[in-house]
C-alpha cells in the first residue's frame, strides 16, 4: 500500500488510462479544508494518479491548480464527484467518489448494444450532466463510453460522467513530448481534429457518437489508423443503421453535424432524447409518437455554446499564481478566479491577480504547492499544436488531398497541381498562410486570432528548446522553394526502323500480315512454284528438282565462260 499525501492510502489499481492509473484507495484521515469532501478515516475512494510526465510538467501542474476550484465545485447526480486534488512533490492525483460498477465501454463489450429506448434514456442523463457543466463553463472534451461509469444503485444503472478537466490537462505540450495521441480519435469532433476553436459543441458531438455506439455497438467512424478515423470525422457523413428508429436518428444526425454551430445544446439534447424514448417505446400513445416524430423542432442549434478557454498563456505560471507563491492559498474558493479560467484567455497581464485565492491567507501553502520548474525566459507564447493537429498538418503537407473541409475549389490539389508547376517559388511560399485563413469558418471570427497561428512556426530565435519539440515532425521549418525543373531531354529516335511509334499490338500484327502476303506473292511469281504445283510434284521432289536446276544452271554458266575463253584464244 502506498500513501498519497498524508491522507490517502492506495490499495489496488482499478484501471489504467492514457493519463494515469485509477486506484481504489482508503482515507487515512479527514482531509483538510482544501478538499471539497473532507471524508472520514476508513472511507474508500477512487484516486486517479496522473502519469509522471504530466506531474513533472510545470504547465500541467499550473492548470491543475488553476482548475481545481472548477473541478471541485462540479456537482451533479450524473457527474462523478471530485473530492480533492493532491499535489505533493512529483505526484498529481484526483480523489473521487468510488463508483461501484463497470464503465460503459466494458459494459457494452460484455453485454452488447442497448435498445434504442435504453440508449436514449442513458444518453439523456449524460446530456443532463453536460448541461450542468456547460452552464458552469466547463467543457468535458473527452466524452466516450470509458468515461461513463455505471453506478449500480437499487438494481438500476446510473450513468456517471467522469474525467472532467483531464482532457484539458492532457493538452499540455509536456504530454505531447512523449505521446502521439491524447484521447480517442473515434470520439473527436471535426473542429478539434482540425485545430479550430472548440466550444461545448464538441461534447454534443461526443454524445452523438456515444449514442450511436450504444445502439449499434460501435462508433460511426472507427477502424483504420487514427489519422484515417480523423479524416472520416471531417469528411464522411454518418449513415443511419437499420436498427435506429427515425426519431432517434434525427437526434444523432443533429449531434453529429460537422458544423458545431448547428448542434443543439445539451439541455435540448436531453429533452429531445426523452421525447424520443417516450415516443418509440411499445406503450407510446399517439401524442408521444407525434412528439418523437417532431423531435427536430426541439434540437435547434445552441445559440450560446460555452467556449473552451484557449491554452494560450497557460504555460505562463504568472497568469495563475502570484509571483510570491508563498501567499498562494489553496483553501480559498474564489469564484472570480474560476470564472477567469473559463473565459477566453486573458491578455498576458490580465491574468495577474486572478489566481485562486490570491491574497487570502491561512492555509499551509506547501501542502499544495509543487516544486515548479524554472520558467523559460522570454515572453509567453502560444502552446504548440495539439498532437492531432500536428499529425493532420503533417499529413496535409505530405499529401494535400487530405485537405477535405473548407476547401476552396481553387485549392483543389488535383486542379492546383498543374498551376503549381508554373508558379514562381515566391507564390508557393505564400500559399500556406492563405490556406490557414481559409480553414477559419466565418462563424468563428469572434475568437481571438490565436488559433490560425498554431500551425505557423514561430521565428526560430524566439523558440525555446521545449517548444521546438512540438513542431510536426514532417513539417519543414521554412517552406523551401521547389527545385528548378530540369529541361527535358530531346526525344531519341528509335534505332529500330521497324518500330512504328504509336502502333499498338493490333496494328503491328496487321503490318506483319501484309509483309507476309507480299513476300508470298513474290515467291509465287518469281519461282517455279506455279509449275511444280501444276505438275503435282511432292515437296522433296520439287526441292530436288530446284537444286538440280540450280546446279545445271551454274554448270552451264561455267561452260559458257570456258567456251568464251577458248574463242578468245
Ligand atoms: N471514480 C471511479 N470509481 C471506480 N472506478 C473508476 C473511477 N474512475 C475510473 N475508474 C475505473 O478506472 C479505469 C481507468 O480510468 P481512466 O479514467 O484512467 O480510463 P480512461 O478514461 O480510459 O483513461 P483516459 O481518460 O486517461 O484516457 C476505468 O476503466 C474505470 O472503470
Amino acid at each position: 500500500m502506498r500513501p498519497v499525501g498524508s491522507k490517502y492510502l492506495l490499495e489496488e489499481p482499478l484501471g489504467r488510462g492514457a493519463t494515469g492509473t485509477v486506484w481504489r484507495a482508503r482515507q487515512r484521515e479527514t482531509a483538510g479544508a482544501e478538499a471539497a469532501v473532507a471524508g472520514q478515516p476508513g472511507e474508500t475512494v477512487a484516486i486517479k494518479v496522473l502519469k509522471e510526465e504530466l506531474a513533472n510538467d510545470a504547465d500541467v501542474v499550473m492548470r491543475f491548480l488553476r482548475e481545481r476550484s472548477v473541478l471541485l465545485r462540479l456537482t451533479h447526480e450524473n457527474i462523478v464527484r471530485t473530492r480533492d486534488l493532491v499535489v505533493e512533490g512529483d505526484l498529481l492525483a484526483l480523489v473521487m467518489d468510488l463508483i461501484d460498477g463497470p464503465d460503459l465501454h466494458r459494459y457494452l463489450r460484455e453485454n452488447g448494444p442497448l435498445t434504442p429506448v435504453a440508449a436514449s434514456l442513458l444518453t439523456a442523463q449524460i446530456a443532463d450532466a453536460l448541461a450542468a457543466s456547460h452552464a458552469d463553463g466547463v467543457v468535458h472534451r473527452d466524452l466516450k463510453p470509458a468515461n461513463v461509469l455505471l453506478d449500480e444503485r437499487d438494481g438500476r444503472m446510473h450513468p456517471m460522467l467522469t474525467d472532467f478537466g483531464i482532457a484539458r490537462l492532457a493538452d499540455s505540450p509536456g504530454l505531447t513530448r512523449t505521446h502521439e495521441f491524447v484521447g480517442t480519435p473515434a470520439y473527436v469532433a471535426p473542429e478539434s481534429a482540425e485545430g479550430r476553436p472548440q466550444t461545448s459543441a464538441v461534447d454534443i458531438y461526443g454524445a452523438g457518437i456515444l449514442l450511436y455506439e450504444l445502439v449499434t455497438g460501435r462508433p460511426p467512424f472507427a477502424g483504420g489508423t487514427a489519422l484515417e478515423v480523423l479524416h472520416r470525422h471531417l469528411s464522411e457523413e454518418p449513415r443511419r443503421p437499420t436498427t435506429v428508429p427515425a426519431p432517434l436518428w434525427t437526434v444523432m444526425e443533429r449531434c453529429l453535424r460537422k458544423d458545431p454551430d448547428q448542434r443543439p445544446s445539451a439541455e435540448n439534447l436531453a429533452r429531445g432524447l426523452r421525447a424520443v424514448a417516450a415516443g418509440i417505446g411499445v406503450h407510446a400513445n399517439s401524442a408521444q409518437i407525434a412528439a418523437a416524430d417532431g423531435v427536430g423542432a426541439l434540437l435547434a442549434p445552441d445559440p450560446a455554446p460555452a467556449a473552451v478557454p484557449e491554452t494560450l498563456g497557460a504555460a505562463d505560471p504568472t497568469q495563475v499564481l502570484p509571483s510570491n507563491a508563498g501567499s498562494y492559498d489553496p483553501n480559498a474558493y474564489d469564484p472570480a478566479a474560476a470564472t477567469s479560467v473559463m473565459r477566453q484567455s486573458p491578455g498576458p497581464n490580465q491574468g495577474h491577480g486572478q489566481g485562486h485565492g490570491q491574497g487570502a491567507g491561512g492555509a499551509d501553502p506547501t501542502s499544495v504547492m509543487p516544486p515548479v520548474p524554472p520558467r523559460p525566459d522570454g515572453p509567453p507564447e502560444p502552446d504548440g499544436p495539439h498532437p492531432w493537429q500536428s499529425q493532420l498538418q503533417a499529413a496535409r503537407d505530405r499529401n494535400e488531398q487530405t485537405q477535405i473541409q473548407y476547401l476552396d475549389p481553387n485549392d483543389d490539389p488535383l486542379r492546383r497541381r498543374p498551376q503549381r508547376q508554373q508558379q514562381p517559388p515566391q507564390q508557393q511560399q505564400q500559399r500556406q498562410p492563405q490556406r490557414q485563413q481559409r480553414q477559419q469558418p466565418p462563424q468563428h471570427q469572434q475568437y481571438p486570432p490565436q488559433q490560425p497561428q498554431r500551425y505557423q512556426q514561430p521565428p526560430q530565435q524566439h523558440q525555446p528548446q521545449q517548444r521546438q519539440q512540438y513542431a510536426p515532425p514532417q513539417q519543414p521549418q521554412q517552406p523551401q522553394p521547389p527545385a528548378p525543373r530540369q529541361p527535358r531531354q530531346p526525344r531519341q529516335r528509335s534505332s529500330n526502323p521497324m518500330r512504328i511509334p504509336g502502333l499498338g499490338c493490333l496494328k503491328g500484327c496487321l503490318f506483319t500480315v501484309v509483309l507476309l502476303i507480299v513476300a508470298s506473292w513474290l515467291i509465287w511469281e518469281l519461282t517455279p512454284l506455279q509449275d511444280w504445283v501444276a505438275q503435282g510434284k511432292g515437296y522433296w521432289e520439287a526441292i530436288g528438282d530446284a537444286i538440280s536446276t540450280v546446279t545445271d544452271w551454274v554448270s552451264e554458266l561455267g561452260n559458257a565462260a570456258d567456251s568464251g575463253e577458248n574463242v578468245g584464244n
